[in-house]
């Protein structure tokens, strides 16, 4: 079983889905997303599995999205940001090539504005975004072999810096 090469953590708008589909490009793999495979076998979009469901069942799928994902993908690998609150996962990911993308607040509530809605974001205010990231940012510490800062850099250097930090050969 050798696993995916590159696995993204780090918090909802700092870059995993972007950042993992160039870096995949480059790396000349697949890229593979665990949100992705929960809204597929759901058939429905995250926000609705939180509201249909709730955030402890959607919980439950990214566990088993996470555990597959990790058996079957040997490409760049991106995790949901709460992907790292199950202890599970964060076992399952004990000695992988881990690399957390960081920002600031600041620069997450810029980012997550411009895009597509966020359940969590849709209830979070700014306040509970700073409380988000002090509890996540442990955890992501914790699972990470790297940490790659995202701030002030493009999609294209945060994938230069993640092959540097990881010692990785393009295509
Ligand atoms: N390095 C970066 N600098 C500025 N904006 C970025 C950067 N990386 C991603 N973005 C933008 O931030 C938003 C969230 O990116 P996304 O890849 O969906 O993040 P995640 O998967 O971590 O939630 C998108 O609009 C994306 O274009
Ligand atoms: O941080 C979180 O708890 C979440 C992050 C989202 O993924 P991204 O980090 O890719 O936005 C998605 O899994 C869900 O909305 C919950
Ligand atoms: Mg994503």
């Amino acid at each position: 079983m050798t696993g995916p090469v590159v696995i993204l953590v780090g918090p909802m708008g700092v870059g995993k889905t972007t950042v993992g589909e160039l870096l995949a490009e480059r790396l000349g793999v697949g890229c593979r997303d665990t949100d992705h495979d929960i809204v597929e076998a759901a058939g429905k979009p995250i926000s609705e599995i939180f509201l249909d469901d709730g955030e402890p069942h959607f919980r439950a799928l990214e566990l088993e999205a996470v555990r597959t994902a990790l058996a079957e993908h040997t490409g760049v690998l991106a995790l949901g940001g709460g992907a790292v609150l199950a202890p599970e996962t964060r076992q399952l990911l004990a000695g992988a090539p881990v690399v957390f993308l960081d920002m600031d607040v600041a620069e997450a509530v810029k980012r997550v504005g411009l895009d597509a809605p966020r359940p969590l974001l849709m209830m979070n205010p700014r306040k509970q975004w700073r409380e988000l990231m002090d509890a996540r940012r442990p955890l992501y510490t914790e699972v990470a072999r790297a940490v790659v800062s995202t701030e002030n850099r493009t999609p294209d250097e945060v994938v230069g810096e993640i092959l540097d930090v990881l010692e990785l050969k393009q295509k």
